[in-house]
C-alpha cells in the first residue's frame, strides 16, 4: 500500500517510521533540515518499544511521488492551506487522505446531523480551500497521542510508551479504507483502532490541548512542572470541565472525568507542541486548539470563563512572540 505522509515533522516522522515497519510502501513530504536528512540518511524514530530506521521516499513537493493509495496529513494546523494547494498530485481517483492532528478538523460539521450540519470553519479551513482540493468524500477524520519532539534532523523522539492513533470516517462507517492504513500501523507497532464516533474521540484528545496548552503557554514550562503546582492543577480541572461542557453541548458525552483527565498529565514531561511553537518561533495552532472552542462556547452559549480569560491570554503572548497574527476574537 502507498502511503504519504504530508508535513513529516514529529508526529509525521513517528508515524512513517511505524508504517514503515509495519509493510507499507511509505513516502514522506516535508521541508528544511529534516527532510534533507532523511532524504540522506533515512529516518530514525527513537520510541520506548526501541529504535526504528526506514528509508521513505523523501520529497518537498507532492509532484515528485504522484498517486498514493493513502495520504495522511500531520502538519500543524497553520500549514494546511499550502497543503490543499500543493496535494494534488498525490490524489488518485480512490486516494483517502487522513488528518491525523490535534484541534477541531475542518471537517468537524460535515456529516454531523442536526441544525449544525455543514458548517463550515473558515478559521481553520480559509476559503474553503481544502474542502475543494481533498473534499470530505476522501476524507478520514484522526486523533494522535504520542507526545513527540524531532531531537535533530532525521531523528525523532517518541517520549512515551502509551501512543495511539485513532481513525474514523465523519459518517461513523468503520470503512476499508481507514482499516487499510490502520492495517500497516499496527504492524509497525502503533495501535491503531478505527472508531464509530470520531468526533468523541476528537474531543478528548482535546481536553489536554485546552488545558496543558493555555497554561503551559503562560508558564513557559512542562506539563509536569506546571501541574505541580496545586493552583494551577486545580484550573487545569476547571479548564477540562469546561472543555467537556463545550463538547457536551455538541452531543459529545465526555463523561465526568476532568480530575482523572489531568491526573494522568502530571507526571508527563513534556512541552505541549504548542509551546515547543512559541519557543521555536513557529506558526502556532491558536486557531484550531483554543480558540475555535472559545468561539463555538459563545454561540452555544456554554460559560467558560476560565478558558476565556487564559486563551486570550495566551493569544497575547502568542502574538508577543510574532506566532500568531490574527486579530483574537
Ligand atoms: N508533537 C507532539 O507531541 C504532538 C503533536 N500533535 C499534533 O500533531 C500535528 C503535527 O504536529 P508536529 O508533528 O508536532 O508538528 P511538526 O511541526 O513537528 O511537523 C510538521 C512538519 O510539516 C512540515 N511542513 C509544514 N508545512 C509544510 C509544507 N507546506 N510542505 C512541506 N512540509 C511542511 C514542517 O516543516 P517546518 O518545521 O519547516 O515547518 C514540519 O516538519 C499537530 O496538529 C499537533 O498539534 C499531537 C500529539 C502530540
Ligand atoms: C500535550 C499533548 C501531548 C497532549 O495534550 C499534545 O497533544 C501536544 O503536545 O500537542
Amino acid at each position: 500500500m502507498r502511503i504519504c505522509v504530508y508535513g513529516a515533522g514529529a508526529i509525521g516522522g513517528h508515524l512513517a517510521g511505524r508504517l514503515a515497519k509495519g509493510g507499507a510502501d511509505v513516502s514522506v513530504i516535508g521541508r528544511g533540515a529534516h527532510l534533507e536528512a532523511i532524504r540522506e540518511r533515512g529516518l530514525t524514530v527513537r520510541a520506548k518499544d526501541g529504535e526504528l530506521f526506514s528509508r521513505p521516499r523523501a520529497a518537498t513537493r507532492a509532484d515528485e511521488l504522484g498517486p498514493q493509495d493513502a495520504v495522511i496529513v500531520t502538519v500543524k494546523a497553520p500549514a494546511l492551506p499550502a497543503v490543499a494547494a500543493g496535494i494534488a498530485p498525490l490524489l488518485g481517483p480512490e486516494t483517502a487522505v487522513a488528518f491525523v492532528m490535534n484541534g477541531i478538523p475542518w471537517w468537524y460539521f460535515d456529516r454531523h446531523g442536526g441544525p449544525m450540519d455543514g458548517r463550515r470553519l473558515p478559521a481553520i479551513d480559509p476559503g474553503d480551500a481544502l474542502r475543494r482540493a481533498i473534499g470530505v468524500e476522501r476524507t478520514i477524520g484522526g486523533v494522535v497521542y504520542s507526545a513527540c519532539h524531532v531531537e535533530s534532523p532525521g531523528v525523532v523522539v517518541s517520549e512515551h510508551g502509551d501512543i495511539r492513533v485513532i481513525l474514523g470516517e465523519p459518517d461513523g462507517s468503520l470503512s476499508a479504507r481507514a482499516q487499510a492504513i490502520a492495517a500497516p500501523m499496527e504492524a509497525g507497532g502503533m495501535p491503531c483502532p478505527v472508531v464509530a464516533d470520531i468526533r468523541n474521540r476528537v474531543w478528548a484528545k482535546l481536553m489536554g490541548n485546552l488545558t496543558t496548552g493555555p497554561l503551559c503557554l503562560l508558564s513557559r514550562r512542562d506539563m509536569k512542572v506546571t501541574l505541580a503546582d496545586p493552583v494551577l492543577r486545580a484550573t487545569a480541572v476547571r479548564l477540562a470541565d469546561e472543555g467537556a461542557a463545550i463538547a457536551a453541548a455538541l452531543g459529545q458525552d465526555l463523561g465526568n472525568a476532568s480530575e482523572q483527565r489531568v491526573a494522568r498529565m502530571t507526571n508527563t514531561a513534556h512541552k505541549p507542541s504548542i509551546l515547543q511553537d512559541l519557543e521555536l518561533g513557529r506558526p502556532m495552532e491558536m486557531e484550531a486548539l483554543l480558540l475555535e472552542p472559545l468561539r463555538l462556547a459563545r454561540e452555544l452559549g456554554v460559560p467558560t470563563p476560565t478558558l476565556e480569560l487564559l486563551v486570550h491570554l495566551a493569544a497575547q503572548a502568542a502574538q508577543a512572540a510574532g506566532c500568531y497574527q490574527r486579530a483574537v476574537a
